[in-house]
């Protein structure tokens, strides 16, 4: 037989098809998300834009399965959310999507490498600690393993969350806000290094972000407008600039 190539996965890692959510008591709902479709494909870096109120939390709960859309779906690696039982859903959760947050959450008596194994010790397995180092390496914060939270900087500690959201080999990394409780120049090599593990370390991102600056690094970027998300009003790279995030932003009167 001859040798077959490799083969690379094209399927999306996060399909969100035709999402509606509903919010309000019986006979008064409101619409929050209003049919949204999107997907993210392996290797990509999409950002979801929106002000305040728009619905990204409401979205990003549901991409985690925290909460069920009044119908429409969301895919993880291929699969329904919707069709699995809770504790199913949990594991596809755990296993597809490592979260980054603006507040890092790390858990401020558990050391470096203990928060970074953190969703390996999740799972019932034993962190292996070349394992961590490598991971830390890969975000630019060597020789920290030993550190506890409040001995790093905001921009380490949101390294820290990064390592943690890629150590188990999650193939989605969800980013929301994840430069909002940092310095400009803090905010920018975070978005730096995001941009790198895609670019160099095929990482799949999805940013939910009201930062021009951050969103412009982006692949492909999204405006979610009153639960709206119009294909059309999308931004593709690459190269955007933040120029051209303004300018659409003011378009949409945002
Ligand atoms: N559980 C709920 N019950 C009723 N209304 C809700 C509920 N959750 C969200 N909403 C409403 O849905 C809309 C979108 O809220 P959401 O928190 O998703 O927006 P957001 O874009 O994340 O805003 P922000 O950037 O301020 O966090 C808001 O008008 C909010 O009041």
């Amino acid at each position: 037989m001859p040798p077959t190539a490799p083969t690379v996965s094209t399927r999306p890692v996060l399909a969100v098809e035709n999402l509606y959510r509903f919010h309000g008591p019986k006979g008064r709902e409101v619409p929050v998300l209003t049919d949204v479709s999107f997907q993210v494909e392996p290797g990509r870096f999409v950002c979801v834009m929106g002000p305040s109120g728009s619905g990204k939390s409401t979205l990003l709960h549901l991409i985690a399965g925290l909460d069920e859309p009044s119908t429409g779906d969301v895919q993880l690696a291929g699969r329904s959310l919707g069709e699995l039982p809770e504790a199913e859903r949990t594991r596809l959760r755990r296993d597809s999507i490592g979260f980054v947050f603006q507040f890092f959450n790390l858990l401020p008596n558990l050391t470096v490498e203990e928060n970074v194994g953190l969703p390996i010790a999740i799972r019932g397995e034993k962190p292996e600690r070349a394992h961590v180092e490598k991971t830390l390496a890969r975000v630019g914060l060597e020789g920290r393993l030993d550190a506890l939270p409040h001995e790093l900087s905001g921009g380490q500690m949101q390294r820290v969350s990064i390592a943690r959201a890629l150590c188990g080999g999650q193939p989605l990394l969800l980013c929301d806000e994840p430069t909002g409780n940092l310095s400009q120049s803090a905010g920018l090599e975070i978005m730096e290094l995001l941009r790198r593990l895609v670019d160099e370390q095929n990482a799949t991102v999805l940013l939910v972000t009201h930062n021009p600056r951050d969103a412009a690094l982006a692949d492909r970027v999204l405006f979610l407008v009153d639960g709206h998300l119009d294909a059309e009003h999308a931004l593709e790279g690459p190269d955007l600039t933040v120029e051209q995030v303004h300018a659409r932003l003011a378009e949409l009167h945002i």
